[in-house]
């Protein structure tokens, strides 16, 4: 089971007790200072290739809802800009806040975003399991993506769909054939450090590629989803106990991007 989570008695100011690396020198989420970034010029532009990703199920693991994808061959890679090889996409998931709270990880100049999108790679060229890459220095590339709340749209529905049918801690469900890169902004202009995962079991073993520009996301309601009643306020729905509900009121908005 988890012994981490989002709350008074188990949140973040907390993990350092049964995680040490917390205290690491490459731990994420982070600040982001646009104006004290420094431009790399022999960074090149990423490229996404998901035309033929293969997504699996989607599940909600008690700290959130993740889409698992098919990742038995590079069918679905990130690759270019910091990267020196292609990594598979293994898995997307969000940060959300609680209702009308802004539940991004990253923050830009202190601002933080309605939610958070990552889209989970790793290196399956220098290792032989996801596993194994987590706990290496050059082991996953996460691709962040901020949500903003603006207008209604009309793609992330399918995911709020199926989250209805994980409502429960532990619950999977069939997802096939979602493709992420309907979530991407137009521009893949990037900000990229070295860091870490941004839960238990923090290891430093991630290479951000966190995207400048947001998509919208809107708080319309679909019809049956609605939010956790006194949710955290840090990025993830603290679903404590198979009771409780999880819920997403917001739906995405359908972006032509190049992922070229
Ligand atoms: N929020 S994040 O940084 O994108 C993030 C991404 C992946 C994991 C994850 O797979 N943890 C399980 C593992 F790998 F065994 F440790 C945790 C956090
Ligand atoms: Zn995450």
């Amino acid at each position: 089971g988890h012994d981490w989570g989002y709350g008074v008695e188990d949140g973040p100011s907390l993990w350092h007790q049964n995680y040490p690396i917390a205290e690491g020198s490459r731990q994420s989420p982070i600040d982001i200072l646009p104006q004290t970034a420094s431009h790399d010029p022999s960074l090149g532009p990423i490229a996404l290739k998901y035309d033929q990703c293969t997504s699996i199920n989607i599940a909600n693991n008690g700290h959130s809802v993740v889409v698992e994808f098919e990742d038995s061959d590079d069918r679905s890679v990130i690759q270019g800009g910091p990267l020196d090889n292609p990594y598979r996409l293994k898995q997307f998931h969000f940060h959300w806040g609680g209702k009308g709270c802004r539940g991004s990880e990253h923050t830009v100049e202190g601002h933080s975003y309605a939610s958070e999108l990552h889209l989970v790679h790793w290196n399956a060229v220098k290792y032989e399991t996801f596993g194994e890459a987590a706990t290496a220095p050059d082991g996953l590339a996460v691709l962040g993506i901020f949500l903003e709340t603006g207008d209604d749209h009309r793609w992330l529905h399918t995911i709020t769909d199926a989250l209805y049918m994980v409502k429960f801690k532990g619950s999977v469900t069939n997802f096939k054939s979602f493709n992420p890169k309907c979530l991407l902004p137009s521009s893949l202009h990037y900000w990229t450090y070295l860091g870490s995962l941004t839960t238990p079991p923090l290891h430093e073993s991630v290479t951000w590629i966190v995207l400048k520009e947001p998509i919208a996301v809107s708080e319309k309601q679909p019809a049956h989803s609605w939010w956790i009643p006194g949710s955290s306020h840090y990025g993830w729905f603290p679903i404590q106990t198979s009771q409780m509900e999880l819920s997403l009121a917001f739906a995405a908005h359908k972006t032509t991007a190049s992922t070229e």
